[in-house]
């Protein structure tokens, strides 16, 4: 019997850019009707630093999202209002105090657009990083910088784009370090984009092609196909986790956490930071209401390592006591064709584990291309904890311990770095100042990965998406193993 496989393409993923999908992302709408949105999300940045948001939000007409007939127009209404939305709840009071109620003229159409899009109607990764990029005029990967170039967007297979040709759409801040928080994840989703399709088209092939045949011959080039999907795929994670290291020279961690991160939050936790009942409340013009109890945006509702997970037969356990884990709660907040994709996935005949083990005994090369594979997921994750311990951990504890110490930090600068026209992408340091600071970075990430390796480090704190952070992120990790590793312990 020949086992069917998921089609990628049915589920909006390129073959090359994956999840970030073939189209790319609008920088304005087609239809002039919708310029009203536009315009405020472009000063939303000002808005926000002079306090006037609020005012701007009651002048806006109340849109009609009938003319939003494409998947990339939902998409560009999807980020503009979910910006607008997080910069009304979180800065758009009176002296930028925050509101837990969202007037009609956000409400109604962000509610309308998420619905059509399958997702809860808070910022989630998909408007702050997967529809969030543009590449500047010039950009040596085919570069688009305006709707004139991109509008249906079908570029895909032209090469990605490195991080200085890319800009951010939606923004609060402005800033080149806000560009590289959203930049960063986008450059590993598309050095990541084509393993889904080289791993589930090797693992179909190796699976069809033994059903057909008994004699060995066949088995080898089977398995060898899925020796070289393996291989190929231990060295874009690689790639995917030099990636990673570009944030530090543009985003400042303390001006991160302070200043950027707040305004990811959804309600949920939010207690008290403003919002009492955890929730953000929707009116819409009949003058009913949604009230939404969601949480923050995060890297964490990427999609591209829950199927990877799956397809490589990695297994997260959830927090135990029938509470779903924070993977499977996170996928509503993705957007509804890839949760579609991703419950295929978990329902796959065979994942790639499945098979090595039963070719363990006769195939060597196999399992060790599949730990090869396994083994750079896991450094991935490794590496990934590095960067949230900077970013999270650290600054987290020096507000504690300044807090405990009773400092003023009103002298709080932010460092984020110049209006993003002026910023570099700090790849490639040319001169001996810039290798310095690089190798300073390297070894303040490696300190950052100790802290968080340190018994007990950050253990209290609370993820963006709302994950117990340092023992779900220890725990993925930990999770992520090989069949090498697993005999190892003993399992
Ligand atoms: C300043 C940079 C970053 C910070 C502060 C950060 C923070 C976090 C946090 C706190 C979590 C735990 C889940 C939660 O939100 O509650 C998480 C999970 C995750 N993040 Fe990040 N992250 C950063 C960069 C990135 C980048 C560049 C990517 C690349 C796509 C990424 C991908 C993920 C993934 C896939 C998870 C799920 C955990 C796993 O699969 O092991 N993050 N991140």
């Amino acid at each position: 019997m020949v086992v069917v496989f998921p089609d990628l393409a049915s589920f909006g993923l390129s073959r090359t850019r994956g999840f970030l999908s073939d189209d790319t992302p609008l920088t304005s709408f087609r239809d002039g009707y919708y310029a009203p949105w536009d315009d405020l999300a472009a000063r939303l940045p000002a808005l926000i630093a002079s306090r006037a948001l609020g005012g701007h939000v009651g002048a806006l007409p109340v849109l009609s999202t009938s003319g939003l007939t494409t998947e990339p127009d939902l998409r560009r209404a999807y980020v503009v209002l979910a910006f607008l939305v997080h910069g009304y709840v979180w800065a758009g009071g009176g002296d930028a105090a925050v509101v837990d109620t969202v007037p009609p003229q956000l409400g109604e159409p962000f509610l309308h657009v998420c619905e059509r899009l399958g997702m809860e109607p808070v910022l989630s990764y998909a408007g702050l990083c997967l529809w969030n990029w543009a590449a500047v005029v010039g950009g040596s990967g085919g570069g688009v910088g305006s709707n004139e170039d991109n509008n249906d967007g079908d570029d895909a297979g032209a090469g990605f784009y490195d991080l200085e040709e890319l800009v951010s759409l939606g923004s609060f801040t402005g800033t080149r370090g806000e560009d590289a928080f959203y930049l960063v994840p986008v450059l590993v989703e598309a050095e990541g984009g084509t393993l889904l399709a080289l791993l589930l088209d090797a693992l179909a092939a190796a699976v069809n092609g033994n059903d057909d045949a008994d004699d060995d011959d066949d088995d080898d080039d089977v398995s060898s196909g899925l020796v070289a999907a393996l291989d190929r795929s231990a060295e874009a994670l690689a790639r995917m986790a030099r990636h990673l290291p570009k944030l530090y020279p543009l985003l400042d961690a303390r001006a991160f956490y302070h200043e950027l991160r707040p305004f990811f939050s959804g309600g949920r936790g939010m207690e008290n930071k403003g919002l009492p009942r955890g929730e953000v409340v929707f009116q819409r013009v009949d003058g009913s209401e949604r009230r939404a109890r969601c949480v923050g945006g995060s890297a964490g509702q990427s999609c591209l390592f829950q199927a990877l997970d799956c397809v490589l037969g990695v297994r997260h356990e959830g927090p135990g006591g029938g509470r779903e884990s924070f993977f499977e709660e996170m996928r509503a907040y993705m957007p509804g064709k890839h949760r579609e994709l991703l419950g295929q996935l978990a329902r796959l005949p065979m994942t790639i584990r499945g098979y090595v083990e039963s070719h363990r005994r006769s195939d060597e090369r196999l399992v060790r291309a599949y730990d090869g594979c396994v083994k750079e997921l896991r450094s991935w994750r490794g590496r990934h904890m590095a960067v949230v311990s900077k970013y999270i951990v650290q600054p987290a504890r020096l507000a504690a311990a300044q807090e405990a110490n009773g400092d003023d930090d009103d002298a709080r600068e932010t460092r984020n770095g110049a209006r993003r026209t002026n910023g570099g992408d700090g790849t490639g340091p040319a001169t001996r100042g810039e290798r310095e600071q690089k190798e300073e970075e390297e070894e303040e990430e490696e300190a950052g990965l100790q802290a968080v390796m340190a018994k007990g480090g950050g253990d209290e704190l609370q993820g963006t998406g709302g994950s117990a952070l340092v023992p779900f992120l220890r725990q993925s990790r930990d999770e992520t193993v090989g069949l090498g590793q697993q005999s190892a312990r003993g399992k």
